[in-house]
């Protein structure tokens, strides 16, 4: 076999046949199983995408009826799970705790070892629910607060917010965050799916899968980013400082502005469009209008300025911040969608398996390079 070197971080490579997402970046288009996220994102929910996601097809009524059950279902935690959140050192990052807890979930699930369709279908449920659990309980548990059990009647969004606050969502704040979760649900290849991907092909477990794909997902150049830019508005806030001349300072320093720039879209990101509809109404709604005002000026001074387009961590930052959610919790949330995303890969990729093993290109020093004894070395 013949072997082809591939651009610096696999840029425009296809790696996979996958029939989950479809993404046009020169167009702007997002689909998830061929139907535009614009059209989800009006007319669906969270777990009727994810439905989509797993199954390939939109569900009856019946069948999201009983999807629904199986994931309000789902909604337990193991006692030694909130034992171990309540272990951790004072100061543990949310997305630390995240990546930690999942791992520890397999210890306590229950279900066959092995990595048939079912089984891991049965696992994405479980892990679906207590992903949102353990980011909602560790909040309260950080800040002090009695947990919140889960309510069973209550959608996915609705759920978690109300086991985050111990109050009943607002109807906008429902809808805000189920949009959100529908937006950020999959994007093909990404860095944590490929991650995800990549440790499901050794046949390792899904929840090895899962883990490996939130320490990816944490890094700012990916799902971080949503909360390195609101640490960036809040720091402009303290300096007291104009928005668009401290950007425009970072960029001279080359600087790197989160939220911007992305890997596949030329155009905008077809997400941001609706958070950035979603921060706007929210900023009208609250009062404080700020964080929108802001965002808005710094994007259209780097689209003007370097030609980049704001990307979905952009608008989510002064959305959930009007929400009234805490920043260090933003790309946890990220991971409460997108492990819709991951375990529909995951399932994919084992229902026709092989092991992902790329080659490098070596660049160190030339073979035969000699081994020099101990005593001979300067
Ligand atoms: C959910 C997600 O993962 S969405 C992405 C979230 N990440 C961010 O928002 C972090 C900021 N953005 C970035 O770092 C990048 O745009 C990425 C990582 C998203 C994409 O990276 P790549 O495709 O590798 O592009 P790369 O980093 O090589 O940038 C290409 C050029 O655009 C510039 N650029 C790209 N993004 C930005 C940005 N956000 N701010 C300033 N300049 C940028 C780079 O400096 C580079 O310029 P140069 O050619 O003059 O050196
Ligand atoms: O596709 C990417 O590279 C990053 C991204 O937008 C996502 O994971 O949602």
């Amino acid at each position: 076999m013949s072997t082809a070197t591939a651009g610096k971080g696999l840029e425009g490579i296809v790696a996979t046949n996958s029939g989950i997402c479809w993404i046009d970046g020169e167009a702007g288009i997002l689909s998830y199983r061929g139907i535009d996220i614009h059209e989800l994102a009006e007319f669906s929910n969270f777990e009727e995408t994810t439905y989509l996601l797993w199954f390939g097809r939109l569900p009856s009524a019946t069948e999201l009826k009983e999807f629904n059950a199986q994931l309000a279902a789902a909604r337990v935690l193991d006692p030694a799970i909130i034992q171990l959140l309540r272990s951790f050192p004072a100061g543990a990052t949310p997305m630390e705790v995240l990546r930690t807890a999942v791992s520890a979930l397999s210890l306590y699930d229950a279900d066959e070892k092995d990595n048939l369709h079912d089984s891991n279908v049965r696992k994405s449920f479980r892990l679906t629910s207590q992903i949102a659990m353990i980011v909602a309980n560790y909040d309260r548990l950080r800040k002090g607060l009695p947990l919140v059990e889960a309510d069973k009647t209550l959608s996915h969004a609705a759920n978690f917010l109300w086991m985050l606050n111990g109050e009943k969502p607002s109807e906008t704040a429902t809808k805000t965050m189920d949009i959100a979760l529908i937006l950020h649900a999959d994007h093909e290849l990404n860095a944590s799916t490929f991650a995800a991907r990549v440790i499901a092909a050794t046949l390792s477990d899904i929840h090895s899968a899962v883990t490996g794909a939130i320490g990816a997902l944490k890094g700012p150049l990916h799902g971080g980013a949503n909360e390195a830019v609101m640490r960036m508005l809040q720091a402009i806030d303290a300096a007291g400082a104009d928005p668009v001349q401290y950007v425009r300072e970072m960029l001279a320093a080359k600087k790197k502005v989160s939220g911007f720039g992305h890997r596949v879209y030329k155009t905008e990101d077809p997400r941001a469009t609706h958070l950035r509809r979603m921060s706007e109404q929210l900023s009208k709604d609250s009062g404080v209008t700020k964080w929108y005002d802001w965002s808005r000026k710094i994007e259209l001074f780097i689209n003007a300025e370097k030609h980049l387009n704001a990307n979905v961590d952009f608008y989510s930052a002064s959305t959930y911040t009007t929400l009234g959610i805490d920043l260090d919790l933003f790309t946890p949330i990220f991971a409460v969608s997108r492990i819709a995303g991951w375990a529909a890969h995951v399932i994919e990729q084992l229902d026709d398996n092989r092991l992902i093993r790329p080659r490098a290109e070596y660049i160190g020093p030339a073979y035969p390079y000699a081994y020099i004894q101990m005593t001979q070395r300067g």
